[in-house]
């Protein structure tokens, strides 16, 4: 059953089942349209007034505890990619905050955007990584967007951590993207193993999976679409950009067909793990603008 949770003169923010087990959050606001599932605390769209979705979500996409969600932003915490503790133990790729239920926290819808505040915090929740951790997510949707991902370590002693806002940005077709100004930084290639390399990134047709050693601002440049999208980070120490390219698109059951040619992921990310002492609160964060 949806609900009104939040309503003015500016816009709406009604709580909508996504399926029987999970509910989203919906916002209509004179500047934007958004969804945001609960569960993984997880951006599904948003799309600005008179412009294309800014954010893509496969249209074979699973909605069930513990998965992922493909598309959107998944929110990789507390660790990027397979997670090797020193003890040898793995653990699955990108952590576990993406695949639990968030509470929603506080709406404020103002003049000019709608404030979401999602809350998720717990102990002991991987042998991995026992911490207690309180994580609050702050989410603003006007005519551009901004994420903040406010990180506390409520445990007696320090923790650390790597993270990734995993973005899918909807794009034309992966060779029409270009994203200066990547391509004067030196990344680690994952599809071949090779460390600090350089290459010009004449577009982004897959496969690429790139961890870029830069935090500069980045462009991403449609040609087709027209459509430039500036998207910057804060205390993030790498850009990460990654499309699967037709083959291993083909091997994931949650992309539908030809998939891998409408995104584009470009992730704010702190691949190395950072140190959060005991009782601090780091944030990091991104803003996503149009031009
Ligand atoms: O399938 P997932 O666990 O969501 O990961 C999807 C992708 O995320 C990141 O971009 C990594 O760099 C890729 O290596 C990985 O394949």
């Amino acid at each position: 059953m949806s609900s009104i949770i939040a309503e003015n003169e500016f816009g709406q923010v009604k709580q909508v089942p996504l399926t029987d087990q999970m509910n989203a959050l919906e916002i209509t606001h004179h500047t934007c349209t958004a969804k945001i599932s609960l569960y993984g605390g997880h951006v599904l769209a948003w799309q600005p007034a008179n412009q294309k979705p800014v954010f893509w979500l496969s249209d074979d996409v699973i909605f069930e505890q513990g998965t992922p969600i493909r598309g959107g932003i998944p929110l990789c915490w507390p660790w990027f990619g397979p997670y090797q503790a020193s003890s040898g133990e793995k653990a699955g790729n990108h952590g576990f905050a993406r695949q639990r239920n968030w509470q929603f926290d506080e709406v404020i819808i103002a003049k000019d955007s709608v404030t979401v505040t999602l809350c998720l915090s717990g102990e002991n929740e991987h042998p991995s990584w026992p911490y207690q951790y309180q994580l609050k997510q702050q989410l603003i949707f006007s005519d551009q967007f901004e994420q903040k991902l406010f990180i506390s370590n409520l445990s007696s002693q320090a923790f650390e951590y790597s993270a990734a806002l995993h973005s899918y940005f909807a794009v034309s077709a992966p060779e029409n993207i270009t994203v200066p100004p990547l391509a004067e930084f030196p990344f680690d290639d994952k599809v071949t193993g090779k460390e600090q390399q350089f290459a010009a990134l004449e577009n982004c047709l897959g496969e690429v999976d790139r961890i870029y050693y830069t935090n500069q601002q980045c462009l991403i440049e449609d040609k087709q679409w027209q459509r430039t999208l500036k998207v910057s980070s804060t205390n993030c120490q790498q850009w990460v950009l990654w499309n699967p390219g037709v083959e291993v698109a083909q091997r994931m059951k949650d992309l539908h067909l030809g998939a891998e040619k409408e995104f584009v992921c470009l992730e704010a990310a702190n691949t190395d793990r950072q140190v959060v002492q005991a009782n601090k609160t780091v944030m990091i964060g991104q803003k996503v603008t149009l031009t």
